[in-house]
């Protein structure tokens, strides 16, 4: 007999890149990775495919499914798939998403049931087990499962916050792509006491300015443009950075002001491609 199951879970921006001292911030974006497991009994292999990126790594998403079985003794073969409203490798946190929403699809073949932050904490799990990550990632994956803005200790895994928060949303995508997993972790820790005052203004609330000061030190850290970062505030916009380990860049804030954002963006013209969304506060189904 094979059984199926569904899950859904968000990409996400950063308020506050946890690589440089373990502390982290993010925000769940509405755009989401969809999942389907499909599983029967036996020991033969799980499979994974992503639609449209056959060329895609699938080690993430049969790790997940796999070690979520693990946890209860089951020896189970089949194929899981993913698709996906988040871009790759840009920042946007679609391996966190992916691995969520892998997991709430195995579950839900295999009849299970999890405390949420146990789902959120195998996931981070998969994704160390899988090398796409620097500190394991669980700001971006309690983003991707909770949404509204996180607030977390990433060596610990301990979720500090979750706010509510209504916001619209403009996301630049750079042509290129960056892997968190290749990012420059020494240069990263060197901006830690810049990035500490970064984090007293998360702790107040203040996450337009603490991700604006995220971006610029994030930036000058790993060798991004803070072009586009100057054409937002010139724009009107408080709340703008380097979303994770780039390359695309996010902007929170009111509705008037991202229109002259995404404008001056495709003014900027170094190609890419802009979204508009919002936060999402439900969360990963
Ligand atoms: N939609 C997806 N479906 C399946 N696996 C995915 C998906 N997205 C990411 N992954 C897996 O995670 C790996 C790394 O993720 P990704 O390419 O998104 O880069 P990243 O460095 O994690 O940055 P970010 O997730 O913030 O964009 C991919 O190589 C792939 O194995
Ligand atoms: O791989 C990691 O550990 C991380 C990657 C980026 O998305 C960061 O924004 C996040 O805080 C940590």
């Amino acid at each position: 007999m094979t059984v199926t199951g569904y899950g859904q879970a968000l990409g996400a921006g950063t308020i506050l890149n946890a690589i440089s001292t373990w502390k982290g911030a993010a925000f769940g974006l509405d755009l989401k990775t969809f999942a389907r497991v499909e599983l029967s009994q036996g020991d033969g292999p799980i499979e994974g495919s992503i639609e449209e990126n056959e060329d895609m790594d699938t080690t993430l998403i049969e790790n997940a499914v796999g070690i979520t079985l693990d946890l209860f003794n089951l020896k189970m073969q089949g194929t899981v798939h993913t698709r996906s409203e988040i871009p790759h490798a840009s920042g946007l946190k679609s391996s966190s998403a992916a691995a969520n929403a892998v997991i709430i699809a195995t579950l839900d073949a295999i009849k299970e049931s999890m405390e949420p932050l146990d789902m959120v904490k195998l996931g981070v799990e998969a994704a160390k087990k899988s090398g796409v990550t620097i500190t394991g990632a669980f700001d971006d994956a309690c983003a991707s499962f909770f949404g509204g803005v996180v607030v977390t200790d990433n060596r610990e895994d301990i979720l500090f916050k979750r706010i509510k928060k209504d916001s619209e949303v403009l996301v630049f995508v750079p042509p290129q792509k960056a892997y968190s997993s290749d990012t420059d972790v020494a240069r990263s820790k060197l901006i830690g006491p810049w990035i500490d005052m970064a984090y007293d203004l998360v702790i107040h609330r203040e996450f337009e300015k603490a991700m604006t000061l995220n971006g610029f030190l994030y930036c000058g850290a790993l060798g991004f443009d803070t072009e586009p970062m100057m054409i937002a505030l010139e724009s009107g916009i408080e709340g703008v950075t380097l979303s994770g380990t780039g390359p695309a860049y996010v902007a929170m804030g009111d509705s008037s002001v991202l229109d002259k954002v995404a404008k001056a963006w495709e003014k900027g013209g170094t190609g890419g491609k802009l979204i508009r969304t919002k936060i999402n506060n439900e969360g990963a189904i």
